[in-house]
């Protein structure tokens, strides 16, 4: 069943997620440099270099098979990989688990589901970093769970099993369980490509708002470029698993560099606020 449209979206944010987010004295100034990945003996990631600001939405383009999602993947502490990934002047690798979990939340693009678990305990899982060993979750972390849940339109699914869900609605779920982790850098690698327009939309604004309320720094993969310029406030280009461009949106989505990195015919306009928009033109 598709879900309902999304409800608009208020100017505030709801209390209890406002609350529960961490403020804007996080640590979350993302730091990574020289940055290295090898798989199966083949380089897949060399000499990358980024600094996203406290704050800051970084979005991270490329051509298929670039390395967006290896990236996103080393920096989450998934992957092994050479050079440093630094939060504010903390080595991530240095972390435990719990530590880097309560810094650090990724929502990879296809995650493997437990079929059998619903969404409010796949969602919850995100507050394990804060639940104590042999203990179980209070009721802080419910209230944090139903509120995320209630944000991205999926209060009514609650009680339904992961395996009986929609594309888009395993989706929203896997970005729930992110939000709910609290930490203040979000990783996201194609959030909203299952999404209908309207869940796009309520996905990205939901983010946005979290970014400017409570100083939580993005870092995502899309695939959609006017959206990435929209979204974004620096962009990064890879190419082969290097770095082909970087810089605000309007650096990096120019006509030269997309003909030549994706092999696609486009018009990139202005739009609102000045935001570079990205038409695809027929050759
Ligand atoms: N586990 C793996 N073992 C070996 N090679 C891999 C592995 N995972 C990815 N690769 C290769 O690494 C390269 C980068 O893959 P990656 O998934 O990071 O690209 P991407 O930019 O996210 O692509 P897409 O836009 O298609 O999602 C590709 O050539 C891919 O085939």
């Amino acid at each position: 069943m598709p879900d309902a449209a999304p409800d608009a979206l208020p100017d505030a944010l709801p209390d209890v997620v406002s609350d529960v987010v961490p403020g804007g004295d996080a640590m979350s100034r993302l730091t990574v440099r020289d940055l290295s990945v090898v798989l199966d003996g083949r380089p897949v990631l060399s000499e990358v270099g980024l600094d996203v600001r406290d704050g800051g939405w970084l979005a991270v383009i490329g051509a298929n098979g670039a390395g967006k999602s290896t990236l996103l993947r080393a920096l989450a502490g998934v992957l092994p990989y050479g050079g440093d990934v630094l939060i504010d002047d903390t080595p991530v690798r240095r972390l435990r688990h719990r530590d880097r979990a309560r810094l650090l939340a990724y929502a990879p693009q296809t995650p493997a589901l437990p079929v059998d678990m619903t969404v409010f305990d796949y969602a919850l899982l995100g507050r394990t970093p804060y639940i104590p060993y042999l203990g179980r979750e209070g009721r802080c972390d419910r209230e944090v769970t139903a509120s995320v849940l209630e944000r991205l339109d999926l209060s009514r699914l609650a009680s339904r099993p992961l395996g009986r869900l929609s594309g888009g609605e395993r989706q929203r779920v896997v970005l729930a369980r992110a939000l709910a982790q609290q930490a203040p850098v979000l990783l996201l690698d194609e959030p909203t490509t299952a999404l209908d327009l309207g869940h796009q939309q309520q996905v990205l604004e939901l983010v946005d708002r979290l970014r400017l309320a409570d100083g939580l720094t993005v870092v995502t993969t899309l695939h959609d470029l006017s959206l990435a310029g929209q979204y974004a406030d620096a962009m990064m280009l890879l190419s082969a698993g290097r770095v082909a461009a970087s810089g605000v949106p309007a650096e990096v989505l120019t006509e030269e560099l997309i003909a030549e990195h994706f092999e696609a015919r486009v018009r990139v306009g202005t739009g609102p606020a000045g935001r570079p928009e990205v038409h695809l033109e027929r050759p």
